[in-house]
This record gives structure tokens, C-alpha cells and sequence, in this order.
């Protein structure tokens, strides 16, 4: 035996037990020791824990069977072999013995071989239980650690927020899953465990073993795939699952980690529509329509069909936010959203392209007939008014229209070119559609010329100002002079800023431009301040972007300043319409501008919308009049209406007016007859280049005084007939009565005479090339009509002329041959008829309006004349 010799514990009151048995044993080769008494023994065992012990029964105190029950109720010691050493040979002792726990008997005396024999087999037996213990604790510590292992395994895949599913690939069914894949799910683990990957994913097996397959294979390495679950109520969400395989003995099992991705879903949805998708209309933008368009063209190549892009902005848009306000304006592009949508098939694309332009995508079947017919069903579909907020409002579009492939083959010029159209609709008076054709092509590379030219010219310095004298009315003499900017192109000459105004506004040149005006027209001032000329007047243009974009206030006082311009020899020109864009801002820079002393006047006046409610908010000192309504103020009387309207009720206001574009005497005459202040055009001079502009103010020149004046009233009568063999018939038998007697053989020409002078009675013949007398005399009703009006007519049948004097256009009407006596009689009473009715010292009809004749209502009765057919917002309150 190897080691350490076994160690036996001899317990024995017997000393000469105890020592035989020493002796015996140590013969053998054990090493021993002795305990007199259980107590001592006990005490022994917990210590040295002996190989075996040799137990006497019979013992005083504490016998044998007690010590063997308590050694082998302890765990330390039950595995120590006990053998009872006993006189006592009956089957009870032994019984008592083997329940107390001992394993062996010997009886006394013992015999030595008997003992030896009994011992080395218990010790061989407790050598090998030990050995069988010790494998046996090991491998429950092994036991214990791996299920300590799995515990903290199962605790970390629950506490995941990942589901873990792992399916066993021979199966396909799942061999494990964590709380948070149930949770998912809606199953308890027990139903999880008894259901197989297909059951839950979206998939057939056939395309999840196929997945597994190239996983396990290598082809696939298992990356983040995006897939769908569906729960235990049937619902879906989305997962993005990273797939693992591994090798368990033959088998394959599948490693799946998933997440639950609804709520980035959710987000990149929401980031999707708003980058898609414009919030307001819930249409597609800009971005997500230019996209469409680029994916529908390259379909429409490939299948040979046509497509029209149609860009469609609603007109005068902009008044519905000026005067109901942006949520209004809002729910109007809303309302109009809505009903374009329902213009178009359900393939075709509607998008805002921002603002208040909306764009179409039309997938032709029909040909350029099925396009004109959804751009006259959008038209249709403004027909009916909008409800904003308790106020109905009139609108219309403009639309244009482009197609592929006959214009353009690629999405940006198609959208360029129907853009192009929808201009050239607004141009022919909103409210229309226009195809786009080759000549706009054209019009639109000449317009980037321009737009290239002109960046150039704003570099190179190529603008210059010429100045237009304006004239006091009543005393002819020059008042004030206007800056108009020309351009000298390189090759081209003086370009007039009809040609280049607008290109320099929309590329926002303006606003340079407009600043070196400033400046410019400063310096001007300041030359003529210091030469013989003396102080002048000047005015400029201003464009509403200057107020905008630019700093026209800063540019203003800078130049003022710089040049030493009393302020108020500055006059600033702003157009009806760009008063009304930005009006807030620009009417607070005007007020200080004003209030600084620089002048304020509106150009073009009539054109635009503003109400005389509306111009009070402004501070102005002057109303030009557009050339528009002076250029037939002596023939038209909606223009001499509306001209007068102007007239009074600028002077109701206190302000200035100004005759825009004055042509003739005539039309002078008219304006100095009903009281305007200034008069501006050709008729007194065109604008001049500054030399020749200085020549004209040194020269002194006037306007000619008015015909007449300081002469005595004289009896006028005007004769009409385009026979000039009539006038003079009539002009010999009239002569010997005093009359001042004017002829014309045209209408045109005896409006002239008209404006020119005072008429009392007129005659007139029926029958006239472009006119009839009647007609004429209609007019002269309500441009003059105090004037005594005689009808001469070679026709038998009356009627239409009864129904001119019942129009109260007509007082007399006389048959052609007639009688010189009694036609001179009667012409002899008609001045004097018109003498008692009217009032002799009345300069003209329309001076003293009568009652009920209101400047406001002329003018808004001829707006409403000169609206488009469907009335637009502008005429809200
Ligand atoms: N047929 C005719 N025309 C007459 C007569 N009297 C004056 N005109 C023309 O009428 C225009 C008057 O200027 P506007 O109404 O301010 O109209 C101006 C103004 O709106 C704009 N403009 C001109 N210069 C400037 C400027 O310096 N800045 C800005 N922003 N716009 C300018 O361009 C428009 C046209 O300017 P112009 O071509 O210089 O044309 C000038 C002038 O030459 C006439 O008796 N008969």
C-alpha cells in the first residue's frame, strides 16, 4: 500500500483491548489510536477523521451503538467504517449494531487474521466510496455551475429588449426563446416552444429554410435583414433580424436576434412625407413630383406615349393673404388642392411646387385635345366660389402646358418650358391656358441672354438716366423732372427699360440697380443745384424689392447726405402694385422717409386695385394718372370718367396729380379744363440725355398758354360732316350770325375741338364713316354734357334718331336739304336755350360733377367693367 499508512481509531474502556488491538493492527502496518470512551472518541473523529474505527459496545457512559448512530447521522463521519468489536454474539447485538450504522462485527477475543482480513476489505470498500464520492461531488459542483451558467444565461437573454429565438434547423421548430420574443409576440414560452419559425415570421418555410440554408452554407452571412412578425391577435410589425448559425453535433441551430423597428418605421415614415410630401395640401412636393416626373418620362420613352406637364399658379393669389390673411390663403390652396385632384385620372400626378403654383403630370391618351380638356375642367373647377371663413372668394388660374416629346425630352426643361406657357397665360390676361410653343423657346434663350447681359451691364457700369420734364399745368413751366434708366448695350444702342425692367426684377438686379439710381439721380440734383439750372425736382422709380432686399432708406439718406440734396427735391415713384407687396415694411420706411422730407408719389395710377380706403394709409403727395387713361380722355368717356375721378379725388386728398403720357393739346386742354396739376410726356418733351435736358430748362421753354384765354366768351358752334362741301354750305349761311364756328369731318377730330374748346351747340351729320352721329353725339352727352347737341340727317326714317333724343343724347334733328332760315333761327335759339339751362361761367361739363356723380363709385364701376370674367379676390374689401 502507498501513502500514508491508514489511520484506525481503537475505542475501549479496556486499556488491554485497546493495546492488543494497537499491537495487532501495527504489526500490519495501520497507524492507530485510542479512545477510552464515545466522548473521547467523538472528538478524536471530528479531528483526525480516522480511515476506520474499531468500536467496543459495551462501555460505560455513552455505549457503542450510540457513538456508531452519531457518527453516522454526521455527514463528516458517516462514510468512516465502523466495525462493533463484541462479546456479544446473539443475532440481536448484531442487528442493533448494523441499525446503529456499523458495518462489520468482530468477536471478542479477537481473532488476528480474521481481523486483519475484516479491516483491509473496509478500508478497500471506503477507498473506493471515497473515491466514487469525490467523483460524484465533482461532478455535482460541475452540475451546479452549469445551471448556475444557464440561470445567468436565460436571466440576461430575458432581460434583453432583443427577441432571441433559437430554432433548431432539422426541425424547424424553436428550441428556445426569451421573455421579450413572448412578450412580442402575445405567446406564453410553453406555446412559443411548440411552434416553429414559420409560424411567426412572414415567409413560407420553403423561403425560411432557404434563408437558413444560405446562412449555414456561407452565402449569406446572416447581416441585419429587414422582415415582419405577426403576433397571436394576427398583427404585423416590422423586425430587423440578425440570423446566426451553429454547429450542436449533426444538427444546425439558428440563432435569430430581432428587434422590434415600428417606431423607426414610424419615424422615417413621418421624415419621408415631410420630405416628400407638402404638409399643407398633403400633396407631393416639389421633390417627390420633379422625381415622379423623371421616373413617368422614362416609362413614356420606352412606351412611346406622350406626357404633359401642365403648371398651373392661381391668379392674384397673393390679395386673398393681404386682405384675408395667411390662414385664409392657406385653406384656400387647400380647397384648391382638393378640387384639382379631383380634375385628374387617378394615375395622373398632382403636386405644390410651393406657393401658389401646383403642377400636373398627364399621361396622354387623346392627344393635345385630352390636355386642353383638363386644363378647361381646372378652369371649371374655380367656378364655384371659395368658402374662407365666412367670405366668398372668386378665383382663377393661369396654366401652362408642355408635352414630351414634342417640346422637351428631359423633366427639368419640360417643367421650364410649361412654366414658361403658364407666364405667357398670365401675360394674356390670366384665367387661360397656353401650350408652350417653339417662338417661346426662343423668347426664353433670348431671355438668359438677357439675364447674362444684364449681370454684365450692373459689372461694367452700362446704365444711364435720362430725365423727363414735368410741366405745372397752369403755368406751363417745368416743375419737376422724372429719372428714367437706359441702358447702353454694347451693340445694341439705348436699350428703353421696357425691354430690360422686368428681367432685372425677377433676377433681383433691381436692388443694385436701384441703389446706383439713387445715388445717381442724387448727384444729378446736386450738378444742377450748383450750375445755372438751379434746384430741380427729381424723381425715381422704385421697385418694391428695394424695400424687401435692399435698404432703399439707407440708400435714400446716404445719397442725401453724400451730395447735400435737401430732401424734398427727392421724389420716390412706387407703382399701385408695390405698394401693395410688402406693405407693412414699406409703409413704415415711406413714413420716415417722408417724414425726413423726401416726396412720395404713385405711379400708373389706376391700374391697380388700391381702394381710396386702401391710399389713405399711405403717405403720399402725388397720384400720377397712367397714360392708359389719357390717351383717349378726349374721345372715351370711361377714361374722362375715371381721369376726373382721379383728379377730384386726389384733391379731396390733398394730393398732387400728374397726367402720365400727354400727347396732344387736346388732351392738355382736357386735363387743364378739369384741374390737373402736372402733365408729363411728349407732347412737352420726350425723356432727354442730361445735356440736352439742361438746355431745355436753361432755354426757359414753356408749355403754349391756353387758346382763348383773357379774350371774351364767344358763341362756339361746332359743325360735323365728313362732306366738306356741307361744311361749307353750312359755314356761309352761318356766318353773318357772330358765331366762333369750328369744323372736323371725323369724330376724332371733333373730340380735338372739343377738348380744345368751349362748345355751346354742336351739329352733327347721321351718316359717318367710322361713326355715326348719334354715337358720337352719345359720348359728347356724357363727356360734355352741357353742350347743345343737333343732329342733321339725310334719312327719312327717324327711328334710330328718336331713340338717341329719348337717350337724352340728342336735342335737335333737323332733314337734309334744309331750310336756311329756320335752321338759323333754331341754332340762334339753341345757344340760347343753353345759355338759361346751363350755368354761363362753368368752364366744362364734368367740372362741377353734379350730386350724385362719386369719384370712388366711377372708378370701381370701371374696375368692375375692366375685371377679369370671373371676379378675382382683389375686389375684397
Ligand atoms: N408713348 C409715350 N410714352 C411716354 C410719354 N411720356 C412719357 N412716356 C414714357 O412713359 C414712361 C413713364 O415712366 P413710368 O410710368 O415710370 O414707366 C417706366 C418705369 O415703370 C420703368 N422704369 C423706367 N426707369 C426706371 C428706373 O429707373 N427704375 C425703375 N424701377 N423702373 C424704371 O420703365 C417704364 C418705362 O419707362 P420708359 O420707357 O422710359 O417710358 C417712360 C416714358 O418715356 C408720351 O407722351 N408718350
Amino acid at each position: 500500500m502507498s501513502g500514508p499508512a491508514a489511520l484506525l481509531l481503537i475505542v475501549d474502556d479496556e486499556p488491554a483491548n485497546c493495546k492488543l488491538l494497537v499491537t495487532l493492527l501495527q504489526a500490519e502496518g495501520y497507524a492507530t489510536m485510542v479512545a477510552s470512551n464515545g466522548e473521547a472518541a467523538l472528538a478524536l473523529v471530528a479531528e483526525r477523521s480516522p480511515d476506520l474505527i474499531l468500536l467496543d459496545i459495551m462501555m460505560p457512559g455513552m455505549d457503542g451503538y450510540q457513538v456508531a448512530k452519531i457518527l453516522k447521522g454526521n455527514p463528516a463521519s458517516a462514510h468512516i467504517p465502523i466495525i462493533m468489536v463484541t462479546a456479544q454474539i446473539d443475532r440481536g447485538a448484531r442487528l442493533a449494531g448494523l441499525n446503529a450504522g456499523a458495518e462489520e462485527f468482530l468477536t471478542k477475543p479477537v481473532d488476528r487474521s480474521e481481523l486483519w482480513l475484516r479491516v483491509r476489505n473496509l478500508l478497500r470498500m471506503k477507498a473506493s466510496a471515497d473515491l466514487l464520492r469525490d467523483h460524484g461531488a465533482i461532478l455535482e459542483a460541475q452540475v451546479r455551475e452549469r445551471t448556475a451558467d444557464l440561470q445567468r444565461f436565460r436571466t440576461a437573454m430575458d432581460a434583453t429588449v432583443d427577441a432571441i429565438f433559437l430554432v433548431d434547423c432539422s426541425t424547424m421548430r424553436f428550441i428556445e426563446v426569451n421573455a421579450t420574443a413572448c412578450k412580442m409576440l402575445g405567446f406564453t414560452r410553453e406555446e412559443t416552444l411548440r411552434m416553429g419559425p414559420e409560424q411567426v415570421a412572414l415567409g413560407s418555410f420553403e423561403q425560411l429554410d432557404r434563408v437558413y440554408d444560405a446562412i449555414i452554407d456561407g452565402r449569406s452571412t446572416g447581416e441585419l435583414a429587414e422582415t415582419r412578425l405577426r403576433r397571436k391577435d394576427g398583427t404585423e410589425f416590422p423586425v430587423e433580424a440578425k440570423r446566426t448559425a451553429h454547429a450542436s453535433g449533426d444538427a444546425w441551430i439558428m440563432v435569430e436576434v430581432m428587434s422590434d423597428i415600428t417606431e423607426r418605421k414610424e419615424a422615417e415614415a413621418r421624415l419621408h412625407r415631410l420630405a416628400h410630401y407638402d404638409p399643407l395640401t398633403s400633396l407631393p412636393n416639389r421633390t417627390l413630383f420633379n422625381e415622379t416626373l423623371r421616373n413617368t418620362l422614362v416609362h413614356a420613352t420606352q412606351n412611346a406615349w406622350r406626357v404633359a406637364v401642365l403648371c398651373i399658379d392661381l391668379d392674384h393669389f397673393k390679395n386673398v393673404n393681404d386682405t384675408l390673411g395667411h390662414a385664409m390663403g392657406d385653406e384656400l390652396l387647400r380647397q384648391f388642392a382638393s378640387r384639382l385632384v379631383k380634375c385628374v385620372r387617378l394615375r395622373d400626378t398632382v403636386g405644390r411646387l410651393g406657393g401658389d403654383e401646383f403642377a400636373v403630370i398627364l399621361v396622354m391618351q387623346h392627344g393635345q385635345l385630352g390636355v386642353a380638356a383638363v386644363a378647361a375642367k381646372i378652369q371649371e373647377c374655380l367656378r364655384a366660389p371659395f368658402e374662407l371663413g365666412g367670405h366668398e372668394v372668386n378665383s382663377t388660374a393661369s396654366i401652362g402646358v408642355a408635352i414630351l416629346p414634342d417640346d422637351a425630352a428631359d423633366s427639368d426643361t419640360l417643367m421650364k418650358y410649361s412654366d414658361t406657357a403658364m407666364y405667357r397665360a398670365k401675360q394674356a390676361g390670366r384665367n387661360t391656358f397656353r401650350f408652350f410653343t417653339a417662338q417661346m423657346n426662343v423668347e426664353v434663350v433670348a431671355r438668359l441672354e438677357l439675364e447674362t447681359a444684364l449681370r454684365r451691364a450692373v459689372e461694367h457700369r452700362e446704365f444711364v438716366l435720362h430725365y423727363q420734364p414735368k410741366v405745372q399745368v397752369d403755368s406751363g413751366r417745368v416743375c419737376g423732372l422724372e429719372a428714367l434708366v437706359r441702358w447702353e448695350r454694347p451693340g445694341h444702342g439705348l436699350v428703353l427699360p421696357g425691354e430690360f425692367i422686368q428681367a432685372l426684377e425677377d433676377t433681383g438686379l433691381i436692388v443694385r440697380v436701384g441703389r446706383w439710381i439713387v445715388a445717381t439721380a442724387c448727384k444729378q440734383i446736386r450738378a444742377w443745384m450748383d450750375s445755372p439750372v438751379g434746384p430741380r425736382q427729381v424723381s425715381i422709380n422704385v421697385s418694391s424689392r428695394q424695400f424687401g432686399e435692399g435698404d432703399l432708406e439707407g440708400d435714400v439718406i446716404r445719397a442725401l447726405e453724400l451730395n447735400g440734396v435737401p430732401p424734398d427735391l427727392l421724389e420716390l415713384e412706387l407703382t399701385e402694385t408695390s405698394l401693395l407687396a410688402n406693405t407693412e415694411l414699406t409703409i413704415a420706411c415711406l413714413r420716415r422717409l417722408k417724414k425726413l422730407g423726401v416726396r412720395v408719389s404713385i405711379d400708373d395710377f389706376g391700374t391697380g386695385y388700391s381702394s381710396l380706403a386702401y391710399l389713405r394709409r399711405f403717405p403720399i403727395d402725388k397720384l400720377k394718372i397712367d397714360k392708359g387713361f389719357i390717351d383717349d380722355v378726349t374721345s372715351n368717356p370711361d377714361d374722362a370718367s375715371i381721369v376726373l375721378a382721379i383728379v377730384r379725388m386726389a384733391r379731396s386728398l390733398k394730393l398732387e396729380t400728374v397726367a402720365e403720357g400727354v400727347e396732344t393739346t387736346a388732351q392738355l386742354a382736357f386735363l387743364r379744363r378739369h384741374g390737373c396739376d402736372q402733365m408729363q410726356g411728349y407732347l412737352f418733351s420726350k425723356p432727354l440725355a442730361v445735356p440736352e435736358v439742361e438746355a431745355l430748362m436753361l432755354e426757359g421753354r414753356t408749355l403754349p398758354s391756353p387758346r382763348g384765354d383773357g379774350k371774351e366768351r364767344v358763341r362756339t358752334l361746332l359743325l360735323l360732316d365728313d362732306e366738306p362741301r356741307i361744311l361749307a354750305a353750312l359755314q356761309a349761311m352761318l356766318r353773318a350770325d357772330g358765331y366762333q364756328i369750328l369744323t372736323a369731318i371725323s369724330a376724332a377730330e371733333g373730340f380735338e375741338l372739343l377738348a380744345l374748346h368751349k362748345v355751346d351747340v354742336l351739329m352733327c351729320d347721321e351718316r359717318m364713316p367710322a361713326m355715326s352721329g348719334t354715337d358720337f353725339l352719345d359720348r359728347v352727352k356724357d363727356l360734355y354734357p352741357d353742350t347743345f347737341r343737333i343732329v342733321l340727317s339725310g334719312q327719312a326714317d327717324p327711328s334710330g334718331i328718336m331713340d338717341a333724343i329719348n337717350r337724352g343724347a340728342i336735342h335737335r334733328y333737323y332733314t337734309k336739304p334744309w331750310d336756311n332760315r329756320t335752321m338759323r333761327e333754331n341754332i340762334s335759339e339753341a345757344f340760347r336755350f343753353g345759355e338759361l339751362l346751363g350755368n354761363p361761367d362753368r368752364e366744362g361739363p364734368a367740372d362741377e360733377p353734379p350730386a350724385r356723380w362719386d369719384p370712388t363709385a366711377v372708378i370701381e364701376q370701371w374696375k368692375a367693367r375692366n375685371e377679369p370674367p370671373a371676379r378675382s379676390p382683389a375686389d375684397l374689401p
